[in-house]
């Protein structure tokens, strides 16, 4: 199972999270990634820890003023980009230029949805992976192997029949072992969370319960 924690804009410290999810990555075994704010992506990967872009801009290099471009993403030690995701949704050209952009970069791509149709839709631009994730859902603490199981058991059979080859990853509300359990029972590759990581007091406790189930 992937664990990526998104940090989106949340107050937390980016580093001691960062070194939190090494330490617990080292441990156990498991993949955990971390996608910091961009201009934070140089000083967590310089943890050591799996760094990931929470987004890449549909461009190459140019007059492209407060663009986040891939190649300089990938200097500072991202090794994959999100996209799309709710908070910051793309037109679907510009997400297909954004997946260009991850490729030149030799990015690993998540593209997220809010449900199994556009799971599927996604699944047919080539990511390496889906993430399904219901807005509604998000910040709620309530996680979505629980209170939607169907909605990831539909999408990881969305995304087999496109391409059986993109990993699905579910999020919204996951933040404990059982949570990541229930989506690694339900079909899922990985999961993709904020706030159970984010926000934890002991963030390190957090990602130990998290994937105790799989480590
Ligand atoms: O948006 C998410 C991950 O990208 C999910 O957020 P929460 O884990 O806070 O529900």
């Amino acid at each position: 199972m992937f664990v990526l924690v998104n940090l989106k804009a949340y107050p937390c410290d980016p580093v001691a999270v960062a070194t939190a999810a090494h330490e617990v990555s080292d441990a156990t075994g498991v993949r955990i990634a971390i996608a910091p704010q961009a201009a934070r992506l140089s000083a967590v990967a310089d943890t050591g820890v799996e760094t990931w872009a929470q987004h890449v801009s549909p461009v190459e290099h140019g007059s492209h003023t407060g663009s986040t471009l891939a190649e300089a993403a990938a200097d500072a030690g991202a090794v994959g980009t999100l996209l799309n995701h709710s908070e910051n949704r793309l037109k679907l050209a510009d997400l297909d230029a954004s997946l260009d952009a991850a490729e030149r970069a030799d990015f690993e791509t998540i593209v997220c949805a809010n449900n199994p149709d556009q799971i599927a839709a996604a699944a047919a631009l080539d990511p390496d992976a889906v993430a399904v994730e219901p807005p509604e859902l998000i910040g709620t603490g309530t996680p979505v192997s629980k209170a939607d199981p169907d909605i990831v058991r539909d999408a990881v059979d969305a995304a087999a029949a496109v391409d059986d080859s993109v990993d699905v990853l579910c999020g919204a509300g996951i933040s404990t072992g059982e949570d990541l359990a229930s989506a690694q029972d339900l079909g899922a590759d990985g999961v993709l969370l904020a706030s159970g990581v984010a926000k934890a007091d002991d963030p390190k406790a957090a990602l130990e319960d998290l994937v105790e189930p799989v480590a």
